[in-house]
């Protein structure tokens, strides 16, 4: 007889789910029982590392990532990793083992009260089956949801006396079925906006995350050179979708109304695509357009489409969209913008580094396909400025800001991307969020080497108290941590680097090695 147990190991083999990222409780064992050899199971020490790991890994991958944590005090551990990755379009499959049924109603021990309301609205699908028998075809409607534009998280609870219950007659079919999104916009969208831009008298097109997690990052420098435009990050930025020392890019732009219309003032069209419109963050009020300019935004995401306060959208697939633009649009007749120039180098001085000779440093040593999974949050600007990214999937930062994704989606990304260099840049507020993952590299000997620049203070709040004229708040500062200690304690090889030679040196060693390292870098605190 097949077992649930069974066929639920089989849809999830055939999706290529056989990661599990994890931490179990005895709600979860019947789940783990009889563990197929062709799955790994990759333990988190918090749900909070285990979600951010598994987030890492969907988006360095491109595919969904399963993950499976414990009923609802799992599941409340890991909301805060849950807001980045849903800001990010991340299809991470969550399974929460659940109460045998008859103990639900109780509220015995471990029952996860009104399971499918917890994680919302940070999940696109979350249920729980209304008998065993069903737990095979909600695990597939899972997969199937997550990875259907708009990617997201979904939430499957599962009571723990399902598994061993038989599956139903004709669950072979899940395992067989192929759901796939399409997307393309009519022909008349296509040549309605291709004739915008190729009218336009001077466009900008302004980037986001789903361009990166669509790889269509060349059609992106494709439409940018044929139409000459230059080429802007979208507020925010959780990926890096154009190569920074391309002659277009400009940069990323301020999360401000005011601050955005400033920066494409003189434009007539704005083309936004695979970033919502904006993902403001201070609150600077203005003029959501400079004058005279107008905006269409291209996503995959209806949410987006509809809540944007401006401007023309069009819901359909990142990479065929683009792609038909660059096959439509005229090359233009204007002269290719001309490329930024590049920082001078900060002068050695002695005392703590300056965040951008960090960065200087790391542009020097890191292998041109590195990967890097940036959580420093007031370095953000001087980091675009000086690091060079050049290919797809290269950069990843929390899409909502929520703290504690930068050391787990390190971990995350190296185990999705084995054959490039992972270097994660984290401040000293933000590594203490996640800081079990670090267990998770060691354990596992995930090579990524872990960069905590220690300033010693909440770097970013320390400039919002500033515009948010709040000059006596407690709390900002985070004094007295030893990040070499810490590592060694949770089994990563740790130094400190306290100039730039000795950065220079460890670095080089941590990229010739196959192991964890964590390099904490006393620095100066830089307005972001
Ligand atoms: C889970 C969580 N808690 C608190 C915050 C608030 N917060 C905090 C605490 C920041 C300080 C980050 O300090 P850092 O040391 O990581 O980096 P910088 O010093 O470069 O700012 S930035 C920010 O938005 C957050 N975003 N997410
Ligand atoms: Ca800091």
């Amino acid at each position: 007889m097949k077992t649930v147990h069974c066929a639920s190991y089989d849809i999830l083999r055939r999706h290529g789910l056989t990661t599990i990222f994890g931490n179990p409780g005895s709600n979860e064992l019947p789940f783990l029982k009889d563990f197929p050899a062709d799955f790994r199971y990759i333990l988190g020490l918090h749900e909070g590392a285990v979600v951010g790991m598994a987030d890492g890994f969907a988006l360095a991958s491109g595919q969904p990532a399963f993950v499976n944590l414990h009923a609802a005090a799992g599941t409340g551990n890991g909301m805060g990793a849950l807001t980045n990755a849903w800001y990010s379009h991340s299809p991470l499959v969550i399974s929460a083992g659940q109460q045998v049924r008859s103990m639900i109603g109780v509220e015995a021990m471990l029952a996860n009260v009104e399971a499918p309301q917890l994680p919302k609205p940070l999940v696109k699908w979350s249920a729980e089956p209304a008998c065993a028998q069903d737990v095979p075809r909600a695990l597939s409607q899972a997969i199937h949801m997550a990875n259907l534009a708009p990617k997201a998280p979904v939430y499957l609870s599962i009571p723990y006396d399902d598994w061993a219950q038989p599956a139903p007659a004709g669950v072979e079919h899940l395992a067989a079925r192929n759901v796939a999104s399409a997307g393309l916009p009519s022909p008349a969208q296509l040549g309605e906006l291709a004739g915008r831009l190729s009218r336009a008298r001077n466009p900008v097109l302004v980037l986001g995350p789903d361009v990166d997690g669509a790889r269509a990052n060349p059609l992106a420098v494709q439409l940018a050179e044929k139409l000459r435009m230059p080429a802007w990050i979208a507020p925010s930025a959780s990926r890096c979708p154009f190569p920074t020392r391309h002659p277009c890019f400009r940069g990323v732009l301020p999360a401000a109304i005011a601050g955005i219309s400033q920066r494409l003032a003189g434009h007539d069209l704005i083309l936004v695509v695979g970033a919502p419109v904006f993902r403001y963050h201070q609150f600077a009020p203005g003029d959501y357009l400079p004058a005279g300019a107008e905006l269409v935004h291209i996503t995959c995401d209806p949410g987006e489409a509809a809540r944007a306060p401006m401007g023309d959208a069009l819901v359909g697939d990142i990479f065929l969209t683009l792609e038909a633009m660059v096959e439509s649009v005229r090359t233009s007749a204007r002269p290719m913008p001309e490329a930024l120039p590049r920082p001078a180098p900060r002068a050695d001085e002695a005392g703590p580094l300056h965040p951008e000779t960090v960065f200087d440093v790391i542009d020097e040593l890191a292998p041109d396909d590195a990967i890097f999974v940036k959580e420093s949050t007031s370095t953000v600007t001087a980091f675009w400025q000086r690091v060079q990214m050049r290919e797809p999937g290269s950069y990843f930062f929390p899409a909502a800001g929520g703290l504690g994704f930068g050391l787990p989606a390190a971990v995350g990304v190296q185990l999705a991307q084995p054959q490039r260099r992972v270097i994660g840049i984290i401040g000293d507020g933000s590594a203490n969020y996640g800081i079990t993952a670090l267990w998770t590299a060691a354990q596992y000997r995930i090579p990524a080497v872990f960069i905590i620049l220690k300033n010693g203070t909440y770097g970013a709040l320390r400039w919002f108290a500033g515009v948010l004229d709040v000059p006596d708040a407690p709390g900002l500062d985070v004094p007295g941590l030893d990040f070499c200690q810490l590592g060694r304690g949770y089994g990563v090889r740790s130094v400190q680097a306290a100039d730039a030679a000795s950065l220079r040196a460890e670095l080089a060693r941590a990229l010739a090695g196959d192991e964890p390292v964590l390099i904490e870098v006393p620095t100066l605190t830089i307005e972001p």
